[in-house]
């Protein structure tokens, strides 16, 4: 057994989530802005509803001269909201000082932000801070699509004996422009989901969206995939905000979103459910072996035409042809509803593995003496 699967064995424990009605949700503000701002949208948060009050202190931006949070005097104010309204407090640390200062002024759980998680250096000073601590510390997804450093920011919180660990889906950044402020990229929180299954996942929609109309849709795929939980930025004047002005929603919205997102069980006993499904996934077995026994066929028509292409020394790489198949594809792929993103990187892996093949076909006997 690896030692990575040892820790997860070891320090596994999804039973801080146990005494929260289903789904945990932490809101509150982006950033800390005064006393007033932190107990106002308190006071407006229904507790029914959202069970941990979020907002940040020290905020990691992009460029200077941004507003980079309040500082340590941001802390006293979540305590005063703990105190007054009893919420669970949420703030974000990004060293050991934060760690130090959060403690000392009783913050109840800790976020680590996407800018630390890609470093390991930052992450293991943040462990060894805070080893052997009963709080709970969630690690949000690195800015990168990295599963590993993740996991890895993860492995590290346990080896330092840390026990009541989540994780936070806030998304990927790209440099390609999206409908996302950070692309979701779902599959690799899935595969976190499907690899450190006793780590609760919880989606951050506000930061995946980075607007206020995408948010809903956004949960609600969560909570079609069972996440655990939302962490939503939720502001008394989101027009107004100092960081993140165009994600943050009111606590009135807030409430509306979540009274009507729909959650998801992992299976229904019903019999019928059973015997149509299991009926259905036969059916996706079969297409998904007539997939591949058809893209088989497909390479072996192409070593055929890497021979010929050998014979008669003509290059692998064809691009005039690949662009006529890639938009006769994706025009094929419209009709059938498959998207023009999908259809892309189909089209893409398949061409990048027939080159390879004739490549190996124009290669063989090429052994260069030394
Ligand atoms: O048409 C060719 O020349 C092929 O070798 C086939 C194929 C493909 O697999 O689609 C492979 C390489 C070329 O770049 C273009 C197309």
């Amino acid at each position: 057994m690896n030692n990575a699967l040892n820790l997860q064995n070891m320090n596994t424990n999804k039973s801080f989530l146990s005494k929260f009605e289903k789904p945990l949700v932490i809101g509150g503000p982006c950033s800390a802005e005064s006393e007033k701002q932190m107990l106002d949208i308190a006071g407006q948060l229904d507790q029914n509803y959202v069970q941990v009050f979020r907002a940040g202190i020290w905020k990691p931006r992009t460029k200077p001269n941004s507003f980079e949070g309040v500082g340590a005097i941001g802390l006293k104010w979540l305590k005063k909201v703990k105190d007054e309204f009893g919420f669970i407090t949420a703030t974000e640390v990004a060293n050991a000082n934060h760690v130090k200062l959060a403690l000392e002024n009783d913050v109840d759980w800790l976020w680590i932000g996407a800018r630390s998680t890609v470093n390991p250096f930052t992450i293991q000073e943040i462990a060894e801070a805070l080893r052997d601590t009963d709080k709970v510390v969630l690690v949000k997804n690195p800015v990168n699509p990295d599963l590993d450093l993740w996991i890895g920011a993860v492995e590290r919180l346990q080896a330092q004996n840390i026990k009541n660990l989540g994780a936070i889906h806030r998304g990927f950044s790209t440099y390609k422009k999206t409908k996302y402020r950070n692309n979701p990229q779902w599959q690799i929180a899935l595969d976190f989901m499907d690899k450190m299954p006793g780590i609760p996942m919880i989606c951050d929609p506000s930061h995946i969206c980075g607007n206020r109309e995408g948010i809903f849709d956004v949960a609600q795929q969560a909570f079609n995939f069972e996440y655990d939980g939302l962490m939503i930025e939720s502001h008394n004047n989101p027009d107004e905000a100092w960081s993140d002005a165009k994600q943050q929603i009111t606590p009135e919205r807030l409430h509306e979103i979540l009274k009507k997102l729909e959650l998801r069980k992992s299976d229904d006993p019903d019999a019928f459910y059973h015997s149509r499904l299991s009926r259905l996934r036969n059916e996706i077995d079969e297409a998904d072996q007539s997939i591949i026994e058809t893209i088989g066929q497909r390479m072996g028509i192409s070593a055929q035409i890497g021979e010929l292409k050998k014979e008669h020394n003509v290059a692998v790489f064809q691009p005039e042809r690949w662009k006529a198949i890639w938009e006769s594809a994706i025009k094929q792929g419209e009709k059938y509803g498959l998207s023009e993103e999908f259809i892309d990187k189909l089209l893409k892996a398949i061409h990048q593995e027939s080159i390879q093949h004739q490549n190996s076909i124009m290669n063989q006997d090429k052994i260069l003496k030394p």
